[in-house]
């Protein structure tokens, strides 16, 4: 069974607490959380004083995406505050299974991510450590950008490892996600679509969301 993780970041944050409600009722199984320093990538959003605040909102596991430099120093802080999942970039970690250690040693759940142009081959090593493989459809930074299907090899290729290795982690991706593009990421493998703008930006989220997941 494919599962749907809404964005915040597309959601209106004067009123995130309804809006985390109303994706909850609309057939969410994640709430995707994009943290963003301004230096890894251009823009600056949210840390762990919202992810604190939203925890008590929803009963959903927070998908917690990292897009910060030496995110080392906050796994604790995030893991804390009640993130499930941390997913930090390979890009931030020099040393990523340390990291990757750090954050299965806080207790929570671990994913590792790669922008478009990162080679999978970088994260093979650290697979059976890790409880999900984000793969990025955009580069990341910004909400409502355009699918770029140069991915699509490295998902299959990361889903071909999964089924080789008998692991049992998900494939996430993230970026551009909506009704065209999201049967070419489960076909070729993925089972978690992160969609922003195709679900906040639309009246109904339910029917957002099955139409994403049942094009
Ligand atoms: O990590 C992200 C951007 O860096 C977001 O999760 C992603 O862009 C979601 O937005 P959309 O579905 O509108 O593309
Ligand atoms: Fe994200």
């Amino acid at each position: 069974m494919t599962k749907i993780a809404p964005s915040i970041l597309s959601a209106d944050f004067s009123i995130l607490k309804e809006e985390i409600m109303d994706v909850e009722k609309g057939g969410a199984d994640y709430i995707h959380v994009d943290v963003m320093d301004g230096q890894f990538v251009p823009n600056i959003t949210i840390g762990p004083l919202i992810v604190k605040s939203i925890r008590p909102v929803t009963d959903l596991p927070l998908d917690v995406h990292l897009m910060i430099e030496n995110p080392d120093r906050y796994v604790q802080q995030f893991a804390d505050a009640g993130a499930t999942i941390i997913s930090v970039h390979q890009e931030a970690c020099v040393h990523l299974h340390r990291t990757i250690q750090l954050i299965n040693r806080a207790g929570v759940k671990s994913g590792v991510v790669l922008n478009p142009a990162t080679p999978v081959e970088t994260i093979k090593p650290i697979l059976p450590e890790v409880d999900l493989v984000l793969l990025m459809t955009v580069n990341p930074g910004f909400g409502g950008q355009t699918f770029l299907d140069m991915v699509l090899p490295k998902i299959k290729k990361v889903a071909e490892w999964k089924k080789e290795l008998g692991l049992s982690f998900e494939i996430e991706v993230d970026g551009g996600v909506n009704p065209e593009t999201a049967p070419l990421c489960m076909e070729a493998g993925a089972n978690v679509l992160v969609a922003g703008s195709a679900v906040f930006n639309k009246n109904d989220r339910a029917k957002a969301i099955q139409t994403i997941l049942n094009p």
